[in-house]
């Protein structure tokens, strides 16, 4: 993998910059769309491709490890080939899953064991084997297996937290060096940054990560219900201490105002589940601000989606038709809003990458965030 900066803001610490892989270029800054199980909710990869276009999605070790399982994909020559995406992938490690999902989970010092959420059997993830399971899934991007401290936490625990995720990243980089990758092209591991919200501790984090000389880095631990001041202090301290000619990934990431106020701290990767799973829910992301399409106050309005037009759902149905669709518990409704939700995150992005490039980022963030404060 390779990562060019393309141009640096004045302003702020915005980039703009292109992540090479074997799987094609990521135009930074870029939202990653969840894709947990081997599909976007609701969306084609023909939609995704033709009408949303992200460079690269998410997948996830511990869905996939759970279902379809690992020698299934192996059989089918990886992820990229089981679900028929020829462009970047990239997956989570399983900690975070785990950490949110399972029902009952043992945290020790040689990995965790936890219970599956589909059908209650016991397993047990590691550094090593989270990192044999990334190689079987094949992602062009990898994640390091680490501990998201919870939220609040003490600060012995966070330390102690730290520590350990930092323990279990280099047995990752280690034991990854023994496994090579399995289907011809180059996968990357990025470490992950912890330290809560705890200053020295970010410090400490990041200098660690920043040591290991990786290809790109991630920022975890955060948007775990800090308020956003506290999101954005920490994301200042680390992205100070992170290498400048690396990416930096801000795991979770977030509402479109996070994403704005951290693409100027100097953040170039994002994924979260909100644009997917609110659009299930009926809640449209919009430039102007959030629409709840079940409000009556749609009934009658035969106006497009979105007058700006960021893909074709949002021209070519009202309001009033999507509506009824959710009233009618139609899923063509929940395709829709997410084919809608995800052209405006990933138009969101790159107006932000154009702004950066034109020099006018910042006085174009600052406005932007006033409107997408707005309730529709
Ligand atoms: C929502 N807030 C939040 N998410 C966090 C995640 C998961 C990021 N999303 C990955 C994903 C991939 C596929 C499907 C679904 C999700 C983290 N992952 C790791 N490994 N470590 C974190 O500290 C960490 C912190 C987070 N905070």
């Amino acid at each position: 993998m390779k990562f060019d900066l393309i141009k640096k803001d004045e302003k702020s610490k915005a980039r703009a910059g292109i992540v090479t892989t074997d799987h094609g270029v990521i135009e930074t800054p870029i939202f990653m769309p969840v894709g947990t199980v081997a599909s976007v909710k609701g969306v084609h990869q023909r939609e995704l491709k033709d009408d949303i276009n992200p460079d690269i999605i998410l997948g996830n070790t511990y869905h996939l490890y759970l279902r379809p399982q690992t020698d299934i994909l192996e059989k089918a020559g990886g992820l990229h080939k089981f679900m028929n995406w020829d462009r970047n992938i990239l997956t989570d490690s399983g900690g975070y899953q785990v950490y949110s999902l399972s029902s009952n989970r043992k945290i020790k010092e040689e990995g965790v064991k936890f219970k599956s959420h589909i059908d209650g059997s016991y397993h047990f993830f590691s550094p090593e084997n989270v990192m044999e399971i990334q190689r079987t899934i094949g992602a062009d991007i990898i994640m390091a297996f680490d501990e998201c401290t919870p939220y609040p936490c003490d600060y012995r625990y966070a330390k102690r937290s730290m520590h350990m995720t930092h323990r279990w990243l280099d047995r990752c980089v280690d034991h990854l060096g023994k496994v090579p990758a399995k289907y011809g092209y180059e996968q990357t591991l990025f470490p992950i940054v912890q330290g809560s919200t705890y200053k020295d501790l970010r410090q400490q984090s990041a200098e660690y990560i920043a040591n290991v000389g990786a290809e790109g880095n991630a920022i975890g631990g955060l948007s775990v219900g800090e308020p956003a001041e506290e999101m954005y202090a920490m994301t200042e301290v680390v992205t100070a201490i992170l290498p400048e000619d690396k990416p930096r990934y801000l795991m979770g990431v977030g509402t479109p105002v996070n994403i704005l106020e951290n693409i100027a701290l100097g953040i170039d990767m994002f994924d979260c589940v909100m644009p997917t799973r609110n659009a299930r829910n009926g809640m449209l992301f919009t430039a102007n601000g959030i629409i709840n399409i079940k409000n009556k106050k749609w009934e009658a309005d035969f106006s497009p989606i979105d007058s700006m037009g960021h893909t074709f759902v949002d021209l070519e149905y009202s309001k009033a038709y999507l509506r009824h669709l959710f009233a009618a518990n139609e899923y063509l409704g929940k395709q829709i809003a997410t084919i809608h939700n995800l052209g405006f995150y990933l138009w969101l992005v790159r107006e932000a990458r154009r702004q950066i490039l034109a020099g006018t980022f910042r006085e174009w963030k600052d406005k932007m965030v006033i409107q997408l404060a707005q309730r529709l």
